[in-house]
């Protein structure tokens, strides 16, 4: 972790302890919690999405770039509690509990979930970091809550590369790959896709 010096000693604890974890090989890059909570702080986002919480890296860093005297909330969610459960401590430890709202079930569900709540364009930012064969959909669900000129950003989008391999058509690569060819040509939307990480694609709502 090259870049580490950038974050708080409670998040340098977080990534450290999560990579000790079975499934740890899933916390997000820190060059991309790095460049999202510099967009987050740029667009002064006061409210926003974290699709794939699981041990709360990018929420935590999403609930640092808050404006501080504002309120702002990160509604962060998983549908696995013992991840999340982890999440907790370093959030109460960092003193970002009360800005991060955990919704715990499918990421599809929630976000429904919100739209018929009629949150439509109240969200600033989105990071998505969950299920990949769910990519469209939640594009599809951030595009109605996320408010014009937001921002939302789609982890793993090379998938380590095999998007570009035709022989590849694992469902996790098909998936990515059909959600990128979607996003190129959406006229909703103006993309980049950044070679960081394992590909980060950045949708500007227009
Ligand atoms: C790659 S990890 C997220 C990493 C996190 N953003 C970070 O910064 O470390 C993906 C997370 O998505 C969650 N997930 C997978 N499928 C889901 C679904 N259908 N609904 C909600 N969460 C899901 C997993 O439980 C896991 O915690």
């Amino acid at each position: 972790m090259y870049s580490v010096n950038i974050f708080t000693d409670v998040q340098i604890r977080l990534m450290k302890d999560t990579l000790k974890h079975p499934k740890g090989f899933m916390l997000g890059a820190p060059e991309i919690l790095q460049l999202n909570s510099n967009i987050m702080q740029t667009i002064r986002a006061k409210k926003v999405l974290d699709i794939g919480v699981f041990t709360g890296a990018s929420a935590l860093a999403a609930a640092l770039a808050l404006p501080p005297d504002h309120g702002g909330q990160v509604h962060g969610l998983d549908n696995n509690e013992e991840y999340t459960n982890m999440a907790k401590k370093y959030w109460s430890e960092a003193g970002v509990s009360d800005k991060i709202h955990l919704h715990i079930g499918d990421a599809t569900d929630t976000l429904q979930k919100f739209i018929d709540e009629g949150q439509a364009g109240s969200y600033d930012f989105a990071f998505v970091d969950a299920d990949k064969n769910d990519y469209n959909r939640y594009f599809e669900q951030c595009l109605v809550l996320v408010r014009s000129g937001g921002i939302i950003s789609f982890d793993n989008t090379l998938w380590r590369g095999s998007v570009l391999d035709p022989q590849n058509q694992s469902d996790f690569t098909v998936a990515v790959r059909e959600f990128n060819l979607k996003v190129k040509d959406d006229k909703r939307v103006n993309i980049s896709f950044l070679k960081i990480g394992d590909g980060l694609t950045i949708c500007f709502k227009k």
